[in-house]
């Protein structure tokens, strides 16, 4: 952020800007360390007819009636194998806490940034985390974000401000892990394994989950800057919320693809601990966050992994001559550094633990 004057721009430290701040300074163009220098932003984009993306239906993977359980869970492979993504709709958190959250947290983005400077932080491991971009510091080209990133399992933390955002956070993760629960066993079946086994496989009782908000400002040039650069998510599943604006693209067949998901639906990513644990045959979806000149779009997502001292491996069932396994075992804490400290000059840290077979 450096072409612009500091002492034009209401600054935290004398080093970090807000993405947030350079939004409302009224600009007419970004500056150059902004401008994506992605090859894979100059793939076509397509925006689809409604219907070709996938919509679970969460009541229905929770139903009674065998029939309906197994057509769903047969959609739910289908969707992990074919789009490394799916909507998912009827998941069962009430609408009314939805509201709450994106009002609290755009609130908290609203807070002067004096009263979120104690959690500007650096450290990986700081539970909570306010700041810009994905690296404002390490970073050669910035994404045109601010996010709020917190450790809300196996401990949970959360900013105390605004009044009520905190305990409403608390219920909103506790059924995000409830239905990541009950994904996994639907993927679980879908691969013939039993129910619990990837639960069980990733110690999901002590998992760690990951909640970001990410506020992504009017840009003056969207068509040059990104929400969010390509990437992969470094958990198991990411399930997505957002202000009702669409602006998440996944990468599909050398195209990006615009999803515009139904009203209060979740976007459900697959990310790469579910790679590495299917051995390859659901594979984390490479995705990106758009931008508009006018609109401010915020997105709430939860990134629900293993436990952090769990080795995470392809399934043995998963494995046999013509699939022998295609990743290194190492802990969840130990690719998460790596994921955390790669940044997005490669698209995933499971470029580092692949094995060429
Ligand atoms: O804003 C979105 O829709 C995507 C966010 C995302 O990819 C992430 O937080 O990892
Ligand atoms: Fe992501």
């Amino acid at each position: 952020m450096a072409e612009i004057a500091s002492e034009t721009l209401p600054n935290v430290t004398s080093d970090f800007t807000t993405v947030k701040a350079l939004s409302e300074h009224g600009l007419t163009s970004i500056p150059s360390s902004f401008v994506s220098n992605n090859n894979l932003e100059d793939l076509p984009v397509i925006d689809p007819p409604q219907g070709t993306l996938p919509i679970i239906d969460f009541s229905l993977l929770t139903s009674r009636n065998p029939q309906e359980r197994s057509k769903t869970i047969q959609d739910l492979g289908k969707a992990c194998e074919e789009w490394n993504f799916f909507m998912l709709i009827n998941h069962g958190i009430p609408e009314s806490l939805m509201n709450v959250m994106m009002e609290g947290i755009t609130e908290f983005f609203n807070l002067p940034d004096e009263e979120k400077k104690e959690f500007l932080k650096e450290n990986l491991y700081d539970p909570i985390r306010w700041g810009s971009s994905f690296n404002s510091v390490r970073e050669e080209v910035h994404c045109w974000r601010d996010f709020l990133k917190v450790f809300v399992h196996p401990e949970f933390h959360f900013p105390d401000k605004p009044a009520g955002l905190r305990d409403a956070a608390f219920e909103y993760i506790k059924h995000i892990r409830e239905i990541t629960r009950e994904l996994l066993r639907g993927v679980s079946e879908s691969l013939d394994l039993e129910p619990n086994y990837i639960s069980n496989a990733v110690n999901l009782e002590s998992s760690l989950q990951v909640f970001v908000a990410n506020l992504y400002p009017p840009c003056p040039q969207p068509e040059l800057a990104m929400g969010l650069f390509p990437h992969t998510d470094y958990s198991l599943m990411t399930l997505i919320l957002e202000n009702g604006i669409s602006g998440l693209d996944i990468l599909q067949d050398g195209k990006w693809i615009k999803v515009k998901a139904p009203p209060n639906a979740l976007m459900v990513i697959t990310a790469n601990q579910l790679e590495i644990v299917t051995n390859g045959k659901y594979k984390s979806s490479v995705h990106r966050a758009a931008l508009y000149s006018k609109a401010k779009r915020i997105s709430l997502t939860t990134g629900n992994g293993p436990s952090l001292d769990t080795v995470v491996r392809p399934a043995p069932e998963l494995v046999d001559e013509s699939h022998p396994p295609g990743y290194k075992t190492i802990t969840y804490r130990e690719f998460f550094e790596i994921h955390q400290r790669k940044g997005f000059d490669k698209q995933s840290a499971l470029d580092y633990i692949r094995i060429q077979n």
